[in-house]
């Protein structure tokens, strides 16, 4: 059972549609918490998350994230201890306001409504645990990615140095760890250097979520801040754990950190290791341009991550500028006929004598599938297993030219799906990492829970998590980012008008195309007056 969604109203119609708004809000008040349940007899199974929405003028929707006194009213608060240290006692406004919110849209139009908005992150001038009394646990779940050690260092650093806290466990192997193995302890001392190795101290894992085993481990071992590192399934798990947490009546914080080479996480900026990743996909990508440009007909292909979503292929590409083609799960292809990849091949090698070609692991699937007539196989976790699309790739290159007279071709493959993961984050990536943990930290310590914590629009937010999982965040192909890889590369688009269509039906909102003199602003200056063909065709670019 799904609360109501409040619909943002115009601004024009503000207060009514504000006035309007409380009432339904009104109506989604939490239904009194039931008396503390021991532990759960059978299998957990999630009930719909409760929406937690407040209204305000102008079409403003705060989607806010849970609170521990949602379900226990009557918890004790405490001033925070950081005002009281002396790294942080000289800043001006440390503490957030208790009203600062994050606009999930930030390019707007005069008569644009204010929209969905997120809790912002930071510290609160009230905690509701007291340091001593806090026993927090830290696990990680699901694929690797860089950056992962480093969230797990300054989660134990920021607990200690920041609020005192000193018990902190780590929960080996993911989420089965939980119940199938002992904790460990992890202090500042033993996590000191962590953040310079690739992987994770602590294990990971797919499959084994079993959501009351986990509680109960939770509940035996008195832990009151759970933080949960991991991808889009993860979430979904944390999201359960926390419905559990509620149902049982526990004073536990339940906090997601999303993780994922794939950036494939609705809503929020960009997932921390992504940086690394497509810097570390630049060095295949050169050795693929090298041996293709040494070569007569000179062809290289690069596999990179990238399940469902096409990001680390994508960001990769645009960086390089050494690329032919860029392949993604987003974007269909086809190989043969006109228009198709391999005439496009020809065309490239005829000009250049060389070409590189990047595919992420998760593009093609259906036309392999389709032609090898293959059954669907899934992982632990439930994730579709992926069929090779970059053998299969170079397999029917081959072939095509085999049967040219005349035009040999030498191909060489790189697969560095995983060393791209297996590495130390990056300078950036570690800055990231390191200000995710502050920010979870500060959440939990101020009694939120139930929310995954993240950039949004450059600012750190709480968001609930069913904002995380409902959907996986995608390259759209429809936006001016693939459009500037088109552009780079010059590949075929290889769509039809039916697949555009398609692809623009997943939009949240509608694209109204801006037109001169009716919903434009300002006077657009004429395409082509300053720029060449290039500028042209990118026009829009932010
Ligand atoms: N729908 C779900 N409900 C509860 N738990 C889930 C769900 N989907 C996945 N999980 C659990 O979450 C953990 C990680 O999931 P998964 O293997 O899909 O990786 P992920 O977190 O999505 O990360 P990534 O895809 O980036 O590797 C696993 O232990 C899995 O059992
Ligand atoms: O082989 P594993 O560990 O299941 O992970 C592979 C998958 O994990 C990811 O790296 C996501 O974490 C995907 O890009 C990839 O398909
Ligand atoms: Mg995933």
């Amino acid at each position: 059972m799904e609360a109501a969604t409040v619909v943002a109203a115009p601004i024009l119609a503000a207060d009514a549609a504000a006035k309007a708004l409380q009432k339904k809000l009104l109506d989604l008040e939490l239904p009194p918490f039931p008396a503390p349940a021991k532990k759960a007899a059978a299998k957990v199974v999630a009930a719909a998350p409760k929406k937690k929405l407040a209204g305000g003028a102008g079409g403003y929707v705060l989607e806010d994230v849970p609170h521990l006194t949602d379900y226990l009213p009557n918890l004790p608060s405490f001033p925070n201890p950081l005002q009281n240290h002396p790294a942080y006692s000289v800043v001006k406004q440390y503490f957030v306001n208790a009203d600062d919110t994050v606009a999930k849209k930030i390019v707007v139009h005069k008569g644009s409504a204010r929209g969905t908005h997120f809790r912002r992150a930071g510290p609160r001038q009230r905690v509701f645990f007291q340091p001593d009394e806090v026993s927090a646990a830290i696990v990680t779940c699901g694929g690797l990615c860089p950056g992962l050690n480093t969230v797990i260092r300054e989660l134990v650093c920021g607990l200690h140095d920041m609020y005192g806290v000193t018990s902190v466990v780590g929960i080996e192997g993911g989420y089965r760890g939980f119940y199938a193995r002992n904790t460990v302890e992890l202090t500042p001392r033993s996590v000191n250097g962590i953040h310079k190795r690739g992987g994770t101290v602590l294990g990971t894992s797919r499959g084994g979520q079993d959501t009351g085993k986990i509680v109960d481990s939770i509940q035996d071992r008195g832990i009151n801040q759970v933080y949960i590192i991991g991808g889009d399934g993860t979430q979904k798990g944390a999201a359960t754990i926390h419905a559990e947490v509620q149902r049982r009546g526990l004073k536990c914080a339940v906090v997601g950190v999303p993780k994922t080479i794939d950036n494939d996480i609705a809503v929020i900026d960009r997932s921390f290791g992504f940086d690394t990743a497509v810097e570390e996909a630049q060095r295949a990508i050169n050795a693929a341009h090298v041996e293709a440009e040494s070569a007569e007909n000179g062809v290289g292909v690069v596999k990179l991550m990238g399940r469902n979503s096409g990001f680390i292929a994508m960001y990769a590409t645009l960086a390089s500028r050494d690329v032919d083609l860029c392949l993604i799960p987003e974007s269909p292809f086809y190989l043969e006929g006109k228009g198709g990849l391999l005439e496009f091949a020809e065309k490239r090698l005829r000009e250049n004598g060389h070409m590189v070609i990047v595919v992420a692991e998760g593009a093609g699937q259906d036309v392999i599938a389709r032609s090898m007539r293959l059954a669907d196989a899934h992982d632990a976790s439930g994730n579709k297993v992926l069929l090779d699309v970059g053998l299969w790739l170079c397999a029917k290159i081959k072939d095509h030219f085999k049967k040219k007279a005349n035009f040999p071709i030498t191909l060489k493959y790189i697969d560095p799906t995983y060393m791209i993961r297996a590495v130390p984050s990056n300078a950036s990536d570690n800055v990231y990492c390191s200000l995710l943990a502050h920010s979870a930290i500060h959440g939990a310590m101020a009694g939120y829970t139930g929310f995954t914590v993240a950039p949004v629009n450059g600012r750190h937010a709480y968001i609930p998590f069913y904002r995380i999982t409902e959907k996986q965040n995608k390259v759209v192909i429809t936006d001016r980012m693939w459009a500037r890889v088109l552009c780079s590369t010059n590949q075929p688009c290889f769509l039809s008008t039916e697949d555009v269509e398609k692809a623009g039906q997943d939009d949240e909102e509608p694209i109204v195309p801006l037109v001169e003199g009716e919903n434009s602003l300002v006077k657009a200056p004429p395409l082509l007056a300053n720029a060449g063909d290039g500028a042209a065709l990118c026009n829009g670019a932010a």
